[in-house]
C-alpha cells in the first residue's frame, strides 16, 4: 500500500522504486552503509545519487572528521553519544575509528562513561541493537530471539542490569553493558561485528528511583522471584543453542545471588563463562603475579587481602590460587593461608557471628579467635591486623584505601600492592595518584578504570589497568575457533598465564604489570591461541585445528574481522552475488538471515 502510493506519488516505474529503495536501504543498513565513501558508481548503480553530497571520501578522510568531531566534544558523555551514533549507522567505520584510537576511545565505549551511559540510559536513548527478553516472553524465547534474523552470532553478552559495575541495579539500562562489552569483543578480539549479540534479560529491577522514572524503558515491576527468574534463563539457554550452536554466551553484571548458582547450572551444559568471576579472576590472577615479581617479596610470604567479598573477589582469589599453583608449585591449602576477604561486615572469618554465603565458606578465616573475629569489623582494624603486602578493592563502594592505611603498609612492606579495582572511577578505592603519593612512589597500582599518571618527586608513575576487557575477547575468540562444548576453567587460566607472560622485559623497565592497551588485538589473538591449545590438550576442541603454534597464530589472524568497507562489486548489480563474500573471512555484512551462508 505504502509502496503503491509512493510509487504513484513519485511518477516512478516500480523497476526504479525497487532500485531506490534498496539503494536506501543500504545506506541504512548499519553494517553496508559506508556514507561519503560510497563512490559515485555505487550511488548511481544503487539510486542514491543526490541522497549523499558530492564529494566522495575514503575512510581514512571519514576517521579523521569524526575524530576532530570527537575533540570538539569537552563531557565524556556527549562523545558516547556521537560514538554510539556512528555504531548504530556506520559500525566499519565506528571499529575503524576505534582501531586507530583505541586508548582515546575505550574510556568513552568502556568504563568509566559506559556507567554513566548506562544510568542515563532512557534519557539518552535513541536505538539499540541488541535483544531484550522480558519475563513475559516465557514460552516464546527462542522466536523472539529470532526475530534478530541472524543466521550465525559467535558472542552474546547477557546481563540481567542486577549489578552493573559499582553502580548497583540498573535493571533494563543494562543493556549499555552487553552493547559495551560487544564493541570490545570486535576491537580487541576481532569478533565480526554482525556476529555479537548484546542481550538484556528484563526480569524487573528493584530500583524504585528507575521505576518512578519517566524516561525509563524497562519493565516497570519488582525483580521476579527466582524460580520465574531461572525459568527465563533456562528457556533463553536452550534458545541460544538450538539457534546458534557455535555461540558462546557470556554472563555480565549479574548479582551474587545469580551468578555463582548460575555458573553452576550452565557452565557444564553449555559454552559460557562468568566474565565477573571468571575474566576478572584470569586479569587480576596475571597482574597480580606480575606484581608479585616486582616486588621482590617470595610469593609463600604476600598476604593478600581483598576488600569486598563478592563474585569478583570470589574469581580472584580462586584464579591466583590457580596460577600460584600451576606457576610456583605451591600448595592450595597454602595459598589460603595468605588470603583475607573483608566484606561489609568486617574479616570473612569462620568464627564471627551469622552466617557467610557460600561462595565465601572456602576463603573464610579459621585460625582468627571468636572474640577478635567479631571486633575486625573495619577495614583499617583488619589491616592493622593482617599487615597485607597487597591490598585489592572489589567493594565498589569508592575510596576506602586511605592514606593512613598507605603509610601504614610501607612500614613493613617495601612494595606495597595496591589494586583499586572497582569501576567505575568514582567507585575504585582509592586515586592511584594517592597510592604512588602516600607511598613515595613505592606502591605497585593496577585500576580497574583508566586513570592518568603522577608524577612524584619528579618521577612519572602510570597505573596498569587491571580489566577483563584484557581476558574475554581472546576467550571468546579461542573459543568460537575451537568450539570446545563447554568452558573448562583450565581455558581461564591459561588465558591468564599467557597474559603475564606477555608483559616481557617491560616489567621491569615499564613497571607495568599489563601490555599497553593499544595492543588488545595482539593479546586477544595469544590468548586465543593459548586458549586453543588448551583445548587441544584437553581433548575438547571439536573443529580441525593445525597443531603448530605458527599456524595457530596463522589461522586466528584469518579470522579476525578488519574494519574495511565491501568492495565496490559487492553493491553492483549483477555482481551482488559473488561480492557478498564478505571482506574477511568470518564477516556478513549485512548481519541478517538473508545474507547467504559464509
Ligand atoms: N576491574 C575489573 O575488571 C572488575 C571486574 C569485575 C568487577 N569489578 C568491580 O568490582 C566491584 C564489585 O563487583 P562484584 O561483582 O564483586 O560485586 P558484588 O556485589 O558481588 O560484591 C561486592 C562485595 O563488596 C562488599 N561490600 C559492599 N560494601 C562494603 C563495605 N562498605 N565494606 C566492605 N565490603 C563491602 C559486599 O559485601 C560484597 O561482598 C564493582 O565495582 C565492579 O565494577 C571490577
Ligand atoms: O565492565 C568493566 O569495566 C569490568 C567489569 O566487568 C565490571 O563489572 O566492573
Ligand atoms: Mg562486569
Amino acid at each position: 500500500m505504502l509502496r503503491r502510493s509512493f510509487l504513484r506519488y513519485a511518477g516512478e516505474t516500480r523497476q526504479s522504486l525497487q532500485q531506490q529503495l534498496r539503494g536506501v536501504d543500504f545506506l541504512k543498513n548499519r553494517f553496508t552503509n559506508k556514507g561519503t565513501a560510497f563512490t559515485l558508481e555505487e550511488r548511481d548503480h544503487l539510486g542514491v545519487t543526490g541522497l549523499l553530497p558530492p564529494a566522495v571520501e575514503s575512510i581514512s578522510d571519514q576517521i579523521d572528521r569524526y575524530w576532530s568531531q570527537f575533540n570538539l566534544l569537552d563531557q565524556p558523555i556527549n562523545k558516547y553519544q556521537l560514538l554510539r551514533g556512528l555504531l548504530d549507522t556506520n559500525t566499519t567505520l565506528y571499529y575503524a575509528l576505534g582501531l586507530k584510537y583505541v586508548k582515546d576511545i575505550l574510556p568513552i565505549i568502556y568504563t568509566p562513561t559506559v556507567g554513566e551511559a548506562c544510568q542515563k540510559y532512557g534519557a539518552l536513548y535513541q536505538r539499540d541493537n541488541g535483544v531484550y527478553i522480558s519475563s513475559t516472553y516465557a514460552g516464546q524465547i527462542r522466536s523472539v530471539l529470532a526475530n534478530t534474523r541472524k543466521r550465525a552470532v559467535d558472542i552474546i553478552v547477557v546481563t540481567d542490569g542486577s549489578r552493573i559495575l559499582g553502580l548497583g541495579d540498573l535493571g533494563a539500562n543494562g543493556m549499555g553493558i552487553s552493547i559495551g562489552k560487544c564493541s570490545l569483543y570486535v576491537l580487541g578480539g576481532g569478533i565480526s561485528p554482525s556476529r555479537v549479540l548484546p542481550v538484556m534479560i528484563d526480569v524487573g529491577t528493584n530500583n524504585e528511583s528507575l521505576k518512578s522514572d519517566p524516561l525509563y524503558l524497562g519493565n516497570r515491576i519488582s525483580r521476579v522471584a527466582d524460580e520465574e527468574f531461572y525459568a527465563v534463563m533456562d528457556e533463553f539457554m536452550a534458545s541460544v543453542k538450538d539457534l546458534w550452536p557455535e555461540a558462546v554466551v557470556q554472563f555480565e553484571d549479574f548479582s551474587n545471588n545469580h551468578c555463582f548458582d548460575m555458573l553452576t547450572r550452565y557452565q557444564e551444559k553449555y559454552r559460557c563463562f562468568n566474565d565477573d568471576i571468571q575474566g576478572t579472576g584470569a586479569v587480576v590472577s596475571a597482574g597480580f603475579i606480575n606484581a608479585i615479581a616486582l616486588a621482590n617479596l617470595p610469593p609463600k610470604d604476600h598476604r593478600l587481602l581483598v576488600f569486598g567479598a563478592g563474585s569478583a573477589a570470589a574469581g580472584v582469589v580462586q584464579a591466583i590460587s590457580d596460577l600460584s599453583v600451576s606457576k610456583f608449585g605451591i600448595t592450595k591449602e597454602d595459598v589460603k593461608k595468605q588470603v583475607y576477604l573483608v566484606d561489609s561486615q568486617g574479616l570473612v572469618s569462620n568464627n564471627r557471628e551469622g552466617r557467610l554465603q557460600k561462595h565465601k565458606v572456602q576463603w573464610a578465616r579459621d585460625d582468627t579467635p571468636a572474640d577478635k573475629a567479631n571486633a575486625l569489623k573495619s577495614l583499617w582494624d583488619v589491616v592493622q591486623y593482617v599487615k597485607p603486602t597487597a591490598l585489592l578493592g572489589l567493594g565498589g563502594v569508592g575510596p576506602v584505601f586511605t592514606e593512613e592505611i598507605v603509610k601504614f603498609m610501607t612500614t613493613y612492606c617495601s612494595r606495597p600492592i595496591i589494586f583499586p579495582l572497582s569501576n567505575p572511577s568514582s567507585k575504585a578505592e582509592i586515586l592511584p595518584s594517592d597510592a604512588y603519593k602516600w607511598s613515595n612512589g613505592k606502591a605497585i597500582v593496577a585500576s580497574g578504570s583508566p586513570f592518568p599518571d603522577t608524577t612524584v618527586n619528579g618521577k612519572v608513575y602510570r597505573p596498569s589497568q587491571g580489566n577483563n576487557m584484557y581476558i574475554f575477547p581472546g576467550v571468546g575468540l579461542g573459543c568460537t575457533i575451537a568450539l570446545p562444548a563447554t568452558i573448562p576453567q583450565e581455558l581461564l587460566v591459561v588465558a591468564s598465564k599467557r597474559l603475564t607472560d606477555m608483559v616481557g622485559s617491560a616489567l621491569e623497565s615499564q613497571q607495568t604489570l599489563y601490555p599497553p592497551i593499544n595492543e588488545i588485538r595482539n593479546v586477544s589473538k595469544n590468548i586465543a591461541v593459548a586458549v586453543i591449545q588448551e583445548c587441544q590438550r584437553l581433548g575438547i576442541a571439536t573443529t580441525k585445528l593445525p597443531d603448530s603454534p605458527q599456524e595457530l597464530m596463522k589461522l586466528v589472524d584469518r579470522r579476525m574481522y578488519a574494519p574495511k568497507y565491501p568492495d565496490e562489486a559487492y553493491y553492483m548489480k549483477g555482481k551482488r552475488k559473488s561480492a557478498l563474500r564478505s571482506p574477511t573471512r568470518h564477516h556478513n555484512p549485512t548481519g541478517t538471515v538473508e545474507a547467504p551462508k559464509q
